[in-house]
């Protein structure tokens, strides 16, 4: 099928990038010229494992074009995902004008024949219809253009061209760091919408992914689909990271009445974990969520639900214990160290979740700012951030070339993000190369006994 995706970020660019590899002929728009620039050359703009080779071989298959021209990539569609950024403002709202702008320019260059327009950017409850309103807009607009000079008399018939489209809801729910496995192997697809024909369409789209022709285990069952009404999808996605977010939270609070009471978190997970109600995932506990995704859509759906009178308690608390869980390394640091000021602390890792080079409210970036607000000095190195330009955006840290480099000088690490590569680091030399050796483990990452034999001080999370 012919696809244009506009917006080539964490989510569109995987979207084209796997729909192409499955035999799409897709067309992907930015209004970023310096990414489309990068991606016409074969290179990703973003990090993330194994966009780059399926990238490449779409695009020697020519399955795959890059373009800032929207107008382009809407007559070749015949599916139109919209997938550009929806940031938070700072009222905790979300910024559409992105998908606003998006919308009214597919309306102004609809050019005929039935189109599929797709939601895939996370966006408020009730933009679907909204969507589709803005649309309308852009032919509209179009359509005034159309007129010839002098206008035209009123037994005249304007000049028409075809706007027939339906909006679908097709809510993301990859994970930076492993979008594209988790875009082979979803474990649902939810489709929004009362479009029978649009919904065809769009299962027609899936189909190989569904019938898991690229799937890690091509036996298990079809990927279920979920053909919903708008609202419900769009709530499906918010719900959805509300959870998750809550339970991270919930574990949280846990983790810091074990650190009261003696009690391991790790243990107290697996316990609870293997009960099949409740799951073993995302029962990590650490220095709190971030990225890109759960603090926005938290706080948008906390503040659609004020909109319509109701006030989301249980999420709020799931936000409070989060912002006061960002902060748990630096207490620990100040009741090991004491004062913190003139001492140099170092941290492993920076970006909010291994695997990625997302930045976007990264608890590193708290931690950086309190610690310069106590008069530390603060180093860093991360995986892929020491090595890309990535660090020239950063403020109040040195980041530094590798592990051994950041521990010498320290009266303290803190690892902050759970890269693979920390877990087999020279230990015994960081620890002598230190003022002090002491280790804040932020994601519980470490063996505690083995980095004792290493020589450190070691401090978990409610462990
Ligand atoms: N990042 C994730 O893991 C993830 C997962 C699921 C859902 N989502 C949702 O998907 C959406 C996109 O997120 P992202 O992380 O990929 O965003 P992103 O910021 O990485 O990418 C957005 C892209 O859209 C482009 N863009 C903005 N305005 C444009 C326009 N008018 N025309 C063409 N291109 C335009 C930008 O240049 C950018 O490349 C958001 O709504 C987000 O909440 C994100
Ligand atoms: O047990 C856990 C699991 C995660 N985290 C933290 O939670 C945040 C989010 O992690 P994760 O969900 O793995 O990454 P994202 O890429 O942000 O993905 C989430 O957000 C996406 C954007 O909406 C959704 O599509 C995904 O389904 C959803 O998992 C990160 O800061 C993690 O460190 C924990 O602290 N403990």
């Amino acid at each position: 099928m012919r696809v244009c995706v506009i917006g080539t970020g964490y989510v569109g660019l995987v979207t084209g990038a796997c729909l192409a590899h499955i035999g799409h002929d897709v067309i992907c728009v930015d209004n970023n010229e310096e990414k489309v620039k990068l991606m016409k050359s074969g290179q990703s703009p973003i990090f993330e494992p194994g966009l780059s080779e399926i990238m490449q071989s779409a695009i020697q298959a020519e399955k795959i074009h890059f373009t800032s021209d929207l107008a382009a990539g809407v007559a070749h569609g015949e599916v139109l995902f919209i997938a550009v950024g929806t940031p938070p403002l700072p009222t905790g709202e979300s910024d559409t004008r992105y998908v606003e702008a998006v919308a009214r320019g597919i309306g102004e260059n609809l050019n005929g024949g039935y189109k599929v327009i797709v939601n895939k950017s996370t966006v408020p409850i009730g933009s679907g219809d909204w969507v589709r309103m803005l649309v309308l807009d852009g032919v509209a607009e179009r359509q005034k253009t159309l007129v010839p000079a002098g206008g035209v008399a009123s037994n005249e018939k304007l000049p028409e061209f075809a706007a027939e489209f339906d909006v679908i809801s097709n809510p993301e729910f990859l994970r930076e760091g492993s979008a594209v496995h988790d875009t082979f192997n979803p474990d649902r697809i939810v489709l929004g919408g009362n479009s029978q024909r649009a919904v065809g369409l769009m299962r027609q789209l899936y189909a190989p992914i569904v019938e898991r022709k690229y799937a890690v285990d091509q036996s298990l069952p079809p990927v279920p689909i979920l053909a919903t009404d708008l609202s419900s999808a769009e709530m499906i996605k918010y719900a959805a990271n509300a959870f998750l977010a809550t339970k991270i939270s919930f574990i949280n609070e846990v983790a810091n009445i074990c650190d009261r009471v003696g009690a391991d978190v790790t243990q107290v997970a697996k316990g609870i974990g293997l009960d099949s109600r409740i799951g073993n995932k995302f029962l990590q506990a650490g220095i709190g969520w971030g990225g890109s995704c759960f603090p926005k859509d938290v706080s948008a759906l906390i503040h659609t639900a004020d909109d319509y009178g109701y006030e989301a308690q249980l999420l709020k608390s799931a936000v409070s214990v989060n912002e006061r869980q960002r902060l748990i390394a630096l207490e620990k640091l100040q009741k090991v160290l004491k004062i913190l000021k003139g001492k140099t602390i170092g941290l492993l890792g920076l970006t909010f979740k291994p695997d990625t080079d997302d930045l976007r409210d990264a608890p590193a970036l708290n931690l950086i700012e309190q610690l310069n607000r106590l008069g530390a000095k603060v180093k860093a190195f991360d995986p892929i951030v020491s090595q890309t330009g990535l660090r020239h955006g950063l403020s109040g840290v040195l980041v530094e070339t590798d592990a051994e480099r950041l521990a010498d000088g320290c009266d303290a690490l803190v690892l902050v993000t759970e890269w693979q590569q920390f877990s087999t680091l020279d230990y015994v030399k960081m620890a002598k190369l230190m003022a002090h050796p002491v280790i804040i483990d932020g994601r519980n990452f470490l063996d505690p006994e083995a980095m004792i034999r290493a020589g450190f001080q070691y401090v978990g999370v409610g462990r």
